[in-house]
C-alpha cells in the first residue's frame, strides 16, 4: 500500500533500480504465500501472475539479484525468500518508533504485519501527557519529552509520523537530529529533510483521488463505447438515441445519471 517517493536517484549504489526496489516487496509476499504452502518452486509466469507483475519484468528484476531460475523447474521459493528479505535488508531485526498515537498512531500500533516482516514497534510516542504510560497494543505510550533517549536508546533509524499535519515537520526535525534516517510519513504534508534521509508518504485518500479518476474515466469510454454501437446499430436506432441524449435529465438506462457524458 505504501505510496510516495524516497529522496534517492533513480538507481540505487549498488546498481538495482528503483523501481526494482520497489516491486521485491511484492514479490516478497507472492513468495511467502507460496512458501506458506510449502510449494517449493515457481516459474517466473507464475510469480509474475501472483504479484501482479509482467513476467520479462520480473525476470529483469530478478537478474539484478543474480538469479535465474532453472530451465524448465523455475525459481527455488525459499532460496528467493531469502535472497530478496537479504536484499531488502529484512535478515536484521529494525526497531521502529511510532509519533502520534491517536486513531492512525494505535491501529498502526495494533497492526501484526510489521513485527512478522521483522519490524519491530520499541516504542510508542505522544505530546500528549494524558497518555504518557497507558498501554497501546501492550506498549506503555513514551511522552516526546523522552524521544531522543528512546531513539538513542533503542538504536531507531526509521520512524513513523501519525501526527497531526501541522505538527509533522517538527517531530521530523527531531527524528532526524536524533539518528531516525528514514522516515515514513501519514500526515498529509510534504517533509522537508536533509540529504540521506529517506521518506515515504502513505496518503490513502491520494489513492483513492487515482481510483476516483480511473472509474470517471471508464464511465466515459462506456458511455461513448454505447453510443458508437448504437450509431452502428443504424439510422432508425440512431434516432432513437439521439432523442435520448437530448433529454433534458441524461438519465442512463436504468433512471441513473452517469457521472461522465459522452462528448
Ligand atoms: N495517510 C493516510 O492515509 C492517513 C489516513 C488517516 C489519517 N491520516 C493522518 O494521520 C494523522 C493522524 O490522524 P489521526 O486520525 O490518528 O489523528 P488523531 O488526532 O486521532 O491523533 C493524532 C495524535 O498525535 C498526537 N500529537 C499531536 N502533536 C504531536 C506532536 N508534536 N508529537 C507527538 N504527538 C503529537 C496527538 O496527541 C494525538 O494523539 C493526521 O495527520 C491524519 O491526517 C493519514
Amino acid at each position: 500500500m505504501a505510496t510516495g517517493r524516497t529522496h534517492r536517484p533513480a538507481t540505487r549504489s549498488r546498481g538495482i533500480p528503483e523501481a526494482t526496489v520497489a516491486r521485491l516487496p511484492l514479490y516478497l509476499r507472492a513468495l511467502t504465500a507460496l512458501s506458506e504452502r510449502s510449494v517449493p518452486t515457481v516459474s517466473s509466469e507464475e510469480l509474475a501472475a501472483a504479484a501482479g507483475v509482467n513476467s520479462a519484468k520480473l525476470r529483469k528484476d530478478f537478474s539484478y539479484l543474480g538469479s535465474y531460475g532453472t530451465r524448465g523447474v523455475g525459481y527455488d521459493v525459499e532460496y528467493l525468500v531469502y535472497q530478496i528479505s537479504r536484499e531488502l535488508g529484512l535478515t536484521q531485526d529494525w526497531p521502529v518508533v511510532i509519533v502520534g498515537i491517536g486513531n492512525l498512531g494505535a491501529a498502526l500500533a495494533n497492526y501484526g504485519g510489521f513485527a512478522s516482516r521483522g519490524f519491530r514497534v520499541a516504542a510508542l510516542i505522544d505530546a500528549d501527557p494524558a497518555m504518557a504510560g497507558k498501554p497501546v497494543a501492550g506498549i506503555p505510550v513514551q511522552h516526546t519529552d523522552e524521544l531522543e533517549t528512546i531513539i538513542r536508546d533503542n538504536g531507531v533509524s526509521i520512524g513513523v509520523i501519525a501526527t497531526p499535519a501541522g505538527a509533522a515537520q517538527q517531530v521530523c526535525d527531531r527524528l532526524v537530529a536524533a539518528g531516525v534516517t528514514s522516515i515514513l510519513n501519514f500526515a498529509p504534508t510534504v517533509l522537508t529533510v536533509p540529504d540521506g534521509v529517506d521518506v515515504r508518504k502513505v496518503d490513502l485518500s491520494i489513492e483513492l483521488q487515482i481510483l476516483a479518476f480511473h472509474e470517471q474515466r471508464k464511465a466515459g469510454e462506456e458511455a461513448a463505447a454505447g453510443v458508437a454501437a448504437d450509431r452502428a446499430a443504424g439510422p432508425a436506432r440512431s434516432a432513437a438515441v439521439a432523442g435520448r441524449e437530448d433529454s433534458a435529465t441524461d438519465q442512463g438506462p436504468d433512471g441513473d445519471v452517469p457521472a461522465v457524458m459522452p462528448a
